[in-house]
């Protein structure tokens, strides 16, 4: 059945194109999803979207397609916080020679116990996700998630989603966070301000305010208005990069929920690294040194 007769949303390139840009081998696409498959693992009476099924196999040709290695998958907002879709993926990803070729971060109910916690660690999972998009969620209580944030297995960090204009209002709770915070899309600043906009400013400030909050350069098509080849985003973006090479991620965002209406080609996306990270040694920074520090810190000290 297509999508039409479904309703359920299609919102990724059918046919992305091959990047220009070669990524270095073992390079991490750290912010990615899984949608189902429905059949097996189905989406959350709460969920905001209704995607198309965009499982691990999709998931894995595109990996090998746009030239990467491995993948930190982002339990997606449809799937609430049953993370069985995202754990089976993980559990797909591995290699013949062993090596889980996928990491996650989960989203919880943060009264879980501290044993579900630990099966999640098991499971691959290296981090919990706050999303405080009002479109995308209901609630997102401050206090709980501070509790569960301070009894989260060794290792992990927070991912926090939010957009520019509460940056400040977060402030108080995202200080008070014991463990590395990772920022999804920068805190999605108006990147048209350019790189000294008052937006940028603020984050910058935010990121001077302690050396272990991390960040996703990631969504040009989500944060450049003037679309695709996103010179806004390029523009605002790589001098970020440049003075915070050490605590940068970077990801597809694939399969792009909720981007339905201006489908990013995933070849394109790739090309934006070399524009945002000019020199190979930025580039190893933001696609292997950086993500592996995070989610596969057992293969940097072995
Ligand atoms: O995937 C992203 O990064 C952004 C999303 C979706 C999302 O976060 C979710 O469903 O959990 C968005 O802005 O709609």
């Amino acid at each position: 059945m297509s999508a039409k007769e479904t309703g359920r949303i299609v919102s990724w390139h059918g046919n992305p194109s091959k990047p220009l840009y070669t990524p270095p081998p073992g390079a991490i696409d750290a912010h990615c999803h899984v949608f189902g498959p429905m059949a097996d693992f189905p989406f959350s009476a709460k969920a905001k979207y209704l995607p198309q099924d965009a499982g691990p196999d999709m998931l894995f040709a595109l990996r090998d397609h746009l030239g990467f290695a491995r993948n930190v998958i982002v339990q997606a907002s449809c799937h609430g916080t049953d993370n069985a879709a995202t754990l089976d993926a993980i559990a797909k990803s591995n290699g013949p020679d062993g090596i889980q070729r996928a990491r996650g971060v989960a989203v919880v109910d943060p009264a879980i116990s501290d044993a579900e916690l630990a099966a999640l660690h098991d499971g691959g999972m290296r981090g919990i996700r706050f999303n405080f998009l009002k479109r995308l969620v209901d609630d997102a209580p401050k206090d709980k998630f501070l509790e569960v944030a301070q009894r989260l297995p060794a290792g992990w960090h927070v991912v926090i989603y939010f957009e520019a204009d509460i940056l400040e209002e977060l402030r108080p709770f995202m200080d008070a966070i014991p463990v590395p915070l990772v920022i999804d899309h920068m805190g999605r600043p108006d990147v048209t301000q350019g790189p000294d906009g008052a937006e940028m400013k603020a984050f910058r400030a935010f990121l001077d305010s302690r050396d272990d909050i991390w960040f996703k350069a990631t969504c040009p098509d989500r944060l450049d208005p003037n679309g695709d080849p996103w010179n806004s985003f390029a523009d605002a973006v790589a001098p970020l990069v440049a003075d915070y090479q050490d605590r940068v991620l970077w990801g597809t965002d694939w399969p792009h929920p909720n981007m339905q209406d201006a489908i990013p080609d995933d070849g394109h996306l790739v090309d934006m690294i070399p524009r945002i990270a000019p020199t190979a040694d930025l580039q190893r920074k933001l696609l292997i040194n950086n993500p592996m520090r995070l989610y596969w810190p057992e293969e940097i000290s072995a």
